[in-house]
């Protein structure tokens, strides 16, 4: 399988370097030059089968050959085997019609681990047969963060610096990040926004010198094999619900839109997905960019849902890609207009491709909270604000007769403040993350300074490209 540039002017890569590189040379984003497509007999026959090999068939056409399959059926099974929960992704009914998919029985309680734990073993395996090493470094909200640590922690070919912003995650989030006493990671509260620490990241990969001097690569959505993994649990809930025989709807919280883009490339494989419903805070963009056209950034709303108080929502280009027929030098033009003037508009076209797949809406604060109530009092559900989020936009957005699935992408207790303010009831975390609230913290504090973020990574990577 070969990968190609959203923007069109990097190499065409194999899987495991597009693995390796994850942003493109050019600044975009790698996707699969085609996309493999199930029959209904294959999707069928993933009913009933346990999760990891569900996964190992949905990610291997990916992979294309570049791993045998012995070890890359390994690789996933180890990946899942760190779940809590025998379903891996386990499907709760809380509604007529409604369902949630709960990602978050991971080791660091968010959906961001059903990927991260597999890339960290693809990464891993890949180095080793190269006998190389690199120098990850990721920007998060929260989640991403403490799943890339929890992952890559003693990987003895990596060495991760995560890039957070200070005094803007919640308290459990930042104790994951800070806490694991691993050498080979690093902890770095920015002075700025999640948007910040994304655009340092962006900057690191588009400074080449410095990229290849320290073996740069990523482990954000921009990196395909993120979304890749993703793709898994839409067709394992939705087989379990009835498709290819009948269609089943998501609604998807969303920030970095690598969650619902994986969504998106599942209908592409042909899961007959009926709608996909974009979810956000009040931090809207996405909302309005489907609504309006444009996709015009504002500033930053800090929520009770942080992990998607998010402006620049990177996968957005990967849509923006496909809806365009592949337009490479369509999107260089949005992403180029991005850059200089904080927005763009979608062409009539594009926009209306992206309609026809996508509805998207917006839940306060108090919305929220409403709704984290609510659940609980209807069906005795306790959902967590990004996951409240998404309920609140999929019960408005409802249509009769659809099956609708909730993706649930955090723990209750990684927010127990937020959860316990909109309903009285304060979720304690896991007995397997005791005393986790009391270890000591290590992280270093840095301005939005791209220099001294890339210096402070220089000294300490042991990594050389
Ligand atoms: C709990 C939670 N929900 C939702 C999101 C949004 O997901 P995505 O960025 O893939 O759109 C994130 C962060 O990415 C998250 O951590
Ligand atoms: N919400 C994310 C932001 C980064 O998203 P990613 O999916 O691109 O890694 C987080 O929790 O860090």
């Amino acid at each position: 399988m070969d990968y190609v540039s959203t923007r069109g002017e990097a190499p065409v890569l194999g899987f495991s370097d597009a693995l390796l590189q994850g942003l493109a040379r050019d600044g975009g984003l790698y996707l699969p030059r085609e996309w493999p497509r199930l029959s209904a007999e294959e999707m069928r026959a993933l009913r009933g089968l346990p999760y990891a090999e569900a996964a190992f068939r949905l990610i291997r056409p990916f992979v294309g050959g570049e791993i045998a399959d012995g070890p890359l059926r390994r690789i996933v099974e180890e990946s899942y085997a760190t779940f809590r929960h025998a379903a891996v992704c386990p499907l709760v009914q809380t509604g007529p019609g409604e369902f949630v998919l709960e990602l978050f029985h991971g080791p660091t309680l968010a959906f961001k681990d059903v990927a991260m734990q597999l890339l960290a073993r693809l990464m891993d395996h890949v180095l080793a047969e190269r006998g190389a090493r690199v120098t990850i470094a990721g920007a998060t909200s929260g989640d991403t963060g403490g799943a890339a640590i929890d992952a890559f922690a003693g990987a003895r070919r990596c060495d991760v610096f995560i890039l957070f912003p200070h005094g803007r995650v919640s308290p459990v989030q930042q104790r994951q990040m800070t806490t694991s006493g691993a050498a080979n990671v690093q902890a770095i509260a920015i002075e700025g926004n999640f948007d910040d620490c994304q655009a340092l990241v962006k900057a690191m990969f588009n400074d080449h010198a410095f990229r290849d001097r320290v073996g740069l690569s990523g482990v954000n959505s921009i990196n395909w094999a993120r979304i890749m993994a993703q793709i898994v649990y839409y067709f394992t809930a939705a087989v379990s619900l009835g498709a290819p025989d009948r269609a089943v709807s998501f609604t998807v919280p969303t920030g970095n839109f690598g969650d619902i883009l994986a969504g998106y490339a599942a209908k592409r494989m042909g899961l007959p997905i009926g709608r996909l419903v974009i979810a956000t805070n009040e931090n809207d963009i996405l909302a309005r960019a489907l609504s309006s056209g444009e996709y015009a950034t504002r500033a930053v709303v800090a929520t009770t849902s942080p992990s998607m108080d998010i402006q620049v929502s990177s996968n957005f280009e990967r849509l923006l890609f496909e809806a365009s027929g592949r337009d490479a030098a369509q999107v260089r033009g949005y992403m180029e207009s991005l850059r200089q003037s904080g927005s763009f508009v979608i062409a009539a076209p594009t926009l209306l491709r992206i309609r026809s797949d996508f509805a998207a809406g917006r839940a306060s604060m108090e919305e929220t909270a409403a709704t984290i109530r609510e659940t609980l009092a209807r069906s005795g559900y306790l959902a967590d604000p990004h996951t409240a989020t998404a309920m609140k936009v999929a019960r408005e957005k409802a249509v009769a007769g659809e099956i609708m699935v909730v993706l649930s992408t955090a723990h209750p207790a990684k927010f127990p403040q937020a959860v316990g303010e909109a309903c009285g009831v304060t979720p304690s975390l896991p007995s397997w993350l005791d005393g986790l609230m009391e270890k000591d913290e290590v992280y270093t504090v840095l301005p939005t300074d791209l220099k001294m973020v890339e210096d402070h990574i220089n000294r300490h990577t042991r990594a050389e490209g």
